[in-house]
């Protein structure tokens, strides 16, 4: 039996996640376009048929783990073919630490894309270069439905810049925070996506180290694509850095003891948890007292949460390493055979042929923003090609 999250129902059996946006969306692309609205249905089309065929391939790697193993030492080569004044810059659809993403429009397809500004200097005072050229170094790797795709990267004197495809249905945050909590169906579709993109992170060596559902952006059609690779890294056998999200680090990480992809399984529980209760499992407004609580408070779970998903958490939000679903003998078989997975089947969901349980109301291909919270505007001031002291920090760009 297939998972059909697209007939999902609540809890209490009311129909799901704004179906009726759903409809609306439906018939708009039904009405008959001009020629240019067919060309970029076609491209958007062709564009889909392209991903599912990535799924495929990424079957196809999946047969051969070693030499998965060995792609994760290569990557494309991304930097150089890009510049500013190939794009237009549109509005801002998110900030971060280090600056802001923003949407533009390519000057020469005219297609959209989103473009992440990191500055300099705020890299170096948060000592986060590594992590930058990590990111990009990963991005450049990685080749996965789930995963966001990078085009490629400049730079100029005080910004570095990456190009990546833009994702238009917003953030499952949102999403989440809009629905309090997801029925078992939809959280299992969102959380088996992130699970296969886990599994490929893993294969080549990669720990993603900051899963949460700000960093999971849904598609035009309400696929997942995890995005910020900022903590991203290949990591063949331990490391020992402290980094991630407060309610979604694993034990081992705040004790400073070496960890690896481990640390991705229990964060994989957190946000599971999350999807399932609308609240991490042991959040508290004081950090430190999170991290209290990580280490040695109880897992509570709500009666509403279906036997099968307590037990799947209870062996994920596991502090013994030697016990924890994913982190066994054999790896992510574990987390996808467990009974709450029991109605998926992955070869299809891969392939990204498998209904969502929400499709987000968006004009696909238009630069649609309306999945996108509004962020003040900043003045900008890219481009400028001056004395850069950071230069030979950042020689991948
Ligand atoms: N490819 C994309 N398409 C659409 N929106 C995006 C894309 N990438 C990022 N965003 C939006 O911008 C926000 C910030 O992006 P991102 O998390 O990569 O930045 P960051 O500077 O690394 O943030 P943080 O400080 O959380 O690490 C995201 O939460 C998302 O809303």
């Amino acid at each position: 039996m297939s998972m059909d999250a697209g007939i999902a129902t609540k809890d209490d059996g009311e129909q799901i996640l704004g179906q009726q946006g759903q409809e609306e969306h439906k018939e708009q692309s039904s009405i008959q376009q001009p020629e240019q609205e067919q060309e970029k249905k076609q491209a958007v089309e062709q564009e889909e048929k392209n991903e599912q065929e990535q799924g495929q391939q990424v079957q196809q790697q999946q047969v051969s783990a070693e030499r998965d193993r060995k792609d994760a030492g290569r990557g494309r080569n991304t930097s150089g073919k890009y510049c500013l004044d190939d794009f237009q810059i549109l509005r801002t659809l998110g900030t971060g630490s280090f600056g802001r993403v923003h949407l533009v429009r390519s000057n020469h397809n005219g297609r959209f894309y989103a473009l992440k500004v990191l500055k300099k200097h705020v890299i170096v005072k948060l000592k986060q270069v590594e992590h930058t050229n990590d990111e990009r170094r990963m991005l450049s790797i990685v080749a996965h439905p789930f995963l966001i795709r990078m085009w490629g990267t400049f730079q100029d004197a005080e910004q570095i810049f990456m190009v990546m495809d833009y994702i238009e249905g917003g953030e499952l945050f949102s999403l989440l925070r809009k629905s309090q909590r997801f029925p078992n169906p939809v959280a299992k579709f969102y959380a088996a996506e992130v699970c296969l993109a886990l599994e490929y992170l893993h294969a080549n060596n990669i720990i993603y180290r900051d899963l949460k559902p700000e960093n999971i952006l849904l598609d035009r059609n309400g696929h997942i694509k995890i995005t910020d690779f900022g903590f991203a890294k290949y990591v063949p056998d331990v490391t020992y850095t402290l980094c991630g999200t407060p309610d979604y680090i694993a034990p081992e990480v705040i004790s400073t003891k070496p960890y690896n992809k481990s640390v991705d399984w229990w964060s994989f529980g957190i946000y599971i948890y999350e999807m399932l209760a609308g609240y991490t499992p042991f959040y508290d407004a004081n950090a430190m007292k999170t991290y209290e609580n990580i280490l040695n408070a109880e897992v509570k779970f709500p009666p509403f949460f279906h036997p099968d998903a307590q037990d799947l958490l209870s062996k994920l939000i596991m502090r013994d390493l030697s016990k924890r679903l994913g982190n066994l003998q054999n790896g992510t078989e574990d987390v996808k055979n467990h009974p709450w997975f029991s109605e998926v089947v992955w070869e299809k969901l891969l392939c990204r042929n498998i209904e969502t349980p929400y499709e987000p109301p968006i004009q696909q291909g238009q630069g649609d923003t309306s999945q996108f919270d509004r962020y003040p505007e900043e003045e900008i001031n890219y481009g400028i090609m001056g004395h850069d002291p950071y230069d030979h920090l950042f020689n991948e760009f």
